[in-house]
């Protein structure tokens, strides 16, 4: 399988050209954030489903070790998790569960830690129900879990981009550019995505943004892209306690409607150069 590397673009949103799916395998993107509670997974989620709205075919890698929070937020139980396929006879089809809008989540539970132990033939194996279970998808969305730790940088590094959550909250900036600076100075990405979360107006996003890119510029060799800010709202959380994802429960609340906006933009910007493939690149890095 073979993916996109990340988009080459202005930090500024620009115009946006329609973006071919190469004819290899899906898009790999995994989303993080350094601090945790940012609002990351109220984002893969909602992102999943305003993509699978646009067409697409779209599987929620729920990568976060230990807090299923993708699952609780769409109101399902995956019974098997990436566990059963290690040790318990089960493909990754067979663990894959249907959500709303037909999207596929993949739970990777406890199966995660045990990435690090498996031998050479298990790796193979590994690799290839993943390769057969996700070949016709269009796109890959990894909630990766928060914080800086091998298992999120794992994830970060085997996806071919990247988006970052960040909020207005000075300790939010401050893990958001410790992320951004592990990456810049390991060479794991030369470019990332930012999202720029529960900002109060476009001023504050854009004063957020502001600081992170002034730091970057200044001290990382690494370029920013800027893929859209999402307003402090509400129904974010009401949508969350109701189990039902906001881009279903509220499309007109004016989250949906940013978050609806990025899927558009991810979609429909530049295409960017094939790269190795997401999944055996995340096995190499485990083993
Ligand atoms: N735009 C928003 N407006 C208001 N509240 C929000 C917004 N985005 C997220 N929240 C709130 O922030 C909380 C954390 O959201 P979420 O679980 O998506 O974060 P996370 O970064 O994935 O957390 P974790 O690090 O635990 O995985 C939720 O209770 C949610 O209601």
């Amino acid at each position: 399988m073979r993916l996109w590397q990340p988009r080459t673009r202005s930090i500024y949103r620009g115009a946006a050209v329609k973006k071919e799916r190469p004819a290899a395998g899906p898009r790999a993107i995994a989303v993080t954030s350094g601090k945790g509670g940012v609002g990351k997974t109220s984002l893969v989620v909602n992102l999943a489903l305003c993509m699978s709205k646009m067409g697409r075919k779209v599987t929620l890698f729920d990568a976060d070790l230990g807090l299923a929070n993708a699952e609780v937020m769409l109101g399902i139980v995956p019974p098997y998790s990436l566990y059963e396929v290690l040790y318990g006879n089960k493909t990754i089809e067979e663990i894959a569960v249907q959500g709303p809008l037909g999207i596929k989540v993949i739970s990777g539970g406890s199966g995660l830690l045990e990435m690090a132990n498996l031998d050479r033939n298990r790796r193979q194996h590994l690799f290839k129900m993943f390769n057969q279970c996700c070949f016709g998808d269009d796109i890959i969305l990894i909630d990766t879990g928060a914080g800086i730790s091998k298992n999120v940088l794992g994830f970060v590094a085997a996806a071919g981009e990247v988006i970052i959550v960040v909020t207005p909250e000075p300790t939010s900036l401050t893990d958001a550019y410790a992320m951004i600076k592990i990456l810049a100075n390991f060479r794991v990405h030369s470019e990332v995505s930012l999202v720029v979360n529960r900002a109060a107006d476009s001023r504050e996003a854009m004063h957020t943004l502001g600081k992170i890119q002034v730091a970057a510029n200044r001290f990382l060799d690494i370029k920013l892209n800027f893929l859209g800010w999402i307003p402090e709202d509400r129904l974010v959380s009401q949508a969350i306690k109701s189990q039902r994802p906001l881009c279903l429960a509220s499309p007109n609340a004016h989250a949906s409607k940013s978050v609806a906006g990025i899927a558009r933009f991810l979609l429909e910007g530049v295409p960017p150069a094939s790269g190795e493939g997401f999944w055996s690149k995340l096995i190499g890095l485990f083993g």
